[in-house]
């Protein structure tokens, strides 16, 4: 018997909050989808705070939702908001690019789930965990996209180790490539090698609608989108045009990378997109001749900031020089069997075990 989702949203109606309303008019619900008896959907609290008082309402919103009829699982994710009131970073000035809307934030045909990966600081390893988590989720048996939206820096080409221009027979459709199990496409495809992008708001916009509109991306569980670092306005434009299941956000354990790591999750929290959790990158480096354990940027700064923040922790992933010479190479780790592998591995069945892939 399949579930509609007025009725789910019916039943999470009547889980009411501390300090008044419920869970639908206090809008806490993201993400919802029902596929038969599954139900999956996110309650993103408004602050740390909230969240870690709403634990019972986690249970309640759990159990009601169980209650309905024809449902088989529930799977829910708690997280929150960044910080509150902070300033604005610049670029977060909305008013200043003009996208129009149409209509909010539609889905792509064909695929149950986005999920961006993104950072605040530049070279922390967003596309290495792009690509390897998107080759760990394919190798688990998910249907995985991966589009690199990294217009500025495209680099999944060479770390997913494909060069091909991809095809369009009828000058609409993109054909998107496959590489180690993952349909990919990526900006970096569609240009000439060494070609600058120097694009303003409204062409990055119209590149963007097309890798998300024009390319026959299949059906698919799941599409990952490995964005450029900081906050602009490809943040910006892909939140105001599509539905996001929620965003990861990458860092390194260090101070530098972290004070970034809160502007993204501020961007995120204006721009009402759920993060579905933190990745801490480079966590530690393991020599490989001596096998000594070194810890270059420090190490648990993402957990202890997730845990602060009231955000899940998604893992650690071990700097390697493996992970970068098989990223170099067009191989990532993940579709590998190299020990490195796992933690990319591990990555995956935690997002496929809390509903998010
Ligand atoms: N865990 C890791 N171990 C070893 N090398 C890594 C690891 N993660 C990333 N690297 C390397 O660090 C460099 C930067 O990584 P990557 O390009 O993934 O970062 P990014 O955050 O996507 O950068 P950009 O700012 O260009 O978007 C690459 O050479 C990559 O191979």
């Amino acid at each position: 018997m399949s579930v509609s989702r007025e009725l789910i949203m019916r039943a999470l109606a009547g889980v009411g909050l501390p300090g008044g309303g419920d869970l639908v008019s206090r809008d806490l619900i993201r993400a919802l989808t029902v596929e038969g008896g599954a139900v999956r959907f996110v309650i993103e609290a408004e602050s740390p705070e909230a969240a870690r008082a709403l634990g019972p309402v986690q249970a309640a919103a759990e159990a009601a939702v169980r209650a309905v009829p024809g449902v088989a699982s529930v799977q829910l994710v708690m997280t929150a908001h960044g910080p509150a009131a902070k300033p604005a970073a610049p670029s977060l000035k909305i008013g200043q690019h003009p996208t129009p809307q149409q209509g909010g934030p539609q889905k792509v045909s064909g695929v149950d789930r986005i999920i961006a990966v993104a950072s605040g600081k530049g070279g922390v390893g967003k596309s290495t965990v792009s690509s390897n988590l998107a080759v760990a989720l394919a190798r688990q048996g998910r249907k995985v996209g991966l589009l690199d939206a990294d217009i500025y820096g495209p680099s999944q080409p060479r770390m997913m180790g494909v060069s091909k221009r991809p095809a369009s027979p009828d000058g609409k459709i993109i054909e998107p490539l496959q590489a180690h199990g993952v349909t990919m496409m990526s900006i970096g495809l569609m240009l000439k090698e060494d070609e600058a992008v120097i694009w303003r708001g409204p062409m990055i916009m119209g590149a963007l609608q097309q890798l998300l509109g024009q390319v026959a991306w299949g059906k698919l569980d799941i599409l990952i989108i490995d964005l450029p670092p900081g906050t602009g306005d490809i943040q910006l434009s892909l939140a105001q045009r599509t539905q996001l299941t929620g965003a990861l956000v990458v860092s390194t354990p260090q101070d530098v990378a972290l004070l970034d790591a809160r502007k993204a999750l501020d961007m995120f929290s204006k721009l009402k997109v759920p993060v579905l959790g933190l990745i801490e990158n480079m966590s530690t480096f393991c020599c490989p001749n001596c096998g000594h354990e070194t810890q270059i940027f420090g190490h648990g700064g993402v957990k202890a900031e997730a845990a602060k923040l009231g955000l899940p922790f998604l893992g650690e992933l071990p700097l390697a020089l493996s992970v970068r010479q098989a990223g170099d190479a067009g191989t990532p780790i993940a579709a590998t069997d190299a020990p490195e592998a796992e933690a990319y591995a591990r990555l995956a069945r935690g997002l496929i075990a809390g509903g998010m892939a």
